[in-house]
């Protein structure tokens, strides 16, 4: 695969670029700061050698899913295999209707592959649902509870038993405590009671993000939950999903259309090839953390997008011409053993 030796010398020569600026970084920190950086640190490298050891807590093996519609099959993904380490951002990016968020709904157990397995921190989990948390496009808040509620609602909905990282659950005045000192955090505590009509769309996905976060499992899908935003909120919530995320180091599977979006979160990106879906390219973001919005404007991020944009261009145009020639993509199947129409 031609594509993916491209990637691969160019996160080599990234590599190098990292280790120029590290040393940078090192020189510029003041000596005031040295004591709780090294504690920090020595923290850091227990929990890094923790995790390192620990089995992934996603992997999917040579997935593959064909919907049937009537008498023909409609493959929408193709040997999908990717992996997500415990406490990594990986994200997944593909044209429109490549399937990603079919291959979320098998990760959730919604839908049951017709081909590979899926393992969540070392146990198969193929087909089995409640092992996840989610995050939709949409923050889908029941309107009738309020903030503090819906917040809440993850964890009363959570299996009690079976699942790949036994979940600690506390009584629920403790829950709720949390779940407020939480809202305190992200600047909703003053609309704990209040009900989700009342809060603006950027407050609405911060509860839904919360609400996914206070959930007891280990994993979390987020799908595309920024779309719906204007520009500027995106642009906010880009920010402060980082902060949450480096304070809190869950394993984070995240779809988006933004490249941009992409290389600022994620430790790795997963490209999708137009339907049915494949794994084109996988990147290695070589980007130090913490990141900030600055690092936009650095000439080693414009170079990503810019080779990121040809793929996915290139990826558009196939599925342009897949469309053109939709009927030719179906063809006559057996009856038996295929998804159908939801
Ligand atoms: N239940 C279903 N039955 C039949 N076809 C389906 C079903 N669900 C999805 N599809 C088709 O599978 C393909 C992939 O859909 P999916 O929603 O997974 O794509 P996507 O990459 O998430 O798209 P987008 O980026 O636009 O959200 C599409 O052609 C869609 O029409």
């Amino acid at each position: 695969m031609a594509g993916s030796l491209e990637t691969r010398s160019r996160v080599a020569s990234s590599l190098n670029y990292i280790q120029q600026r590290k040393d940078v970084a090192r020189m510029s920190l003041h000596p005031t700061d040295l004591s709780s950086h090294n504690v920090a640190n020595e923290q850091r490298t227990g929990e890094q050698q923790r995790r390192s050891t620990a089995p992934p807590a996603l992997e999917l093996d040579g997935i593959s899913l064909a919907f049937r519609e009537k008498r023909s099959l409609l493959p929408v993904l193709q040997d999908v295999s990717l992996t997500v380490k415990p406490g990594e951002f990986v994200s997944l990016i593909g044209p429109s209707g490549s399937g990603k968020s079919t291959l979320f709904h098998i990760i959730g157990g919604l839908l049951k592959p017709q081909q590979g397995r899926i393992r969540m921190h070392g146990r198969d989990m193929t087909g089995e649902r409640g092992h996840i948390s989610y995050m939709p496009q949409q923050p889908a808040l029941f309107p009738w509870r309020t903030t503090l509620d819906n917040v809440l609602l993850g964890q009363e909905n959570a299996p009690r038993k079976n699942t790949a990282v036994p979940p600690q659950y506390a009584s629920e005045r403790e829950r709720r405590k949390e779940a407020l000192q939480w809202l305190e955090q992200v600047g909703l505590g003053k609309f704990a009671k209040a009900y989700p009509h009342t809060l603006s769309g950027g407050m609405q996905q911060r509860a839904a993000f919360l609400r996914a976060l206070l959930s007891p499992q280990e994993l979390m899908l987020l799908d595309e939950p920024f779309s719906a935003l204007d520009a500027l909120t995106r642009a906010d919530m880009q920010q402060w999903l980082l902060r949450m995320w480096e304070k809190n180091r869950r394993s984070v599977l995240f779809i988006t259309h933004s490249i941009e979006e992409a290389l600022l979160l994620s430790d790795r990106i997963y490209v999708l090839s137009a339907r049915p879906a494949s794994v084109v390219h996988v990147v290695d973001v070589p980007f130090p953390r913490p990141r900030r919005e600055e690092i936009t404007l650095d000439p080693l991020f414009i170079e990503w997008k810019r080779t990121m944009t040809s793929w996915m261009r290139e990826e558009k145009h196939k599925l342009d011409g897949d469309m053109d020639n939709a009927q030719s993509v179906h063809k006559n199947i057996p009856e038996d053993g295929l998804n159908r129409h939801e």
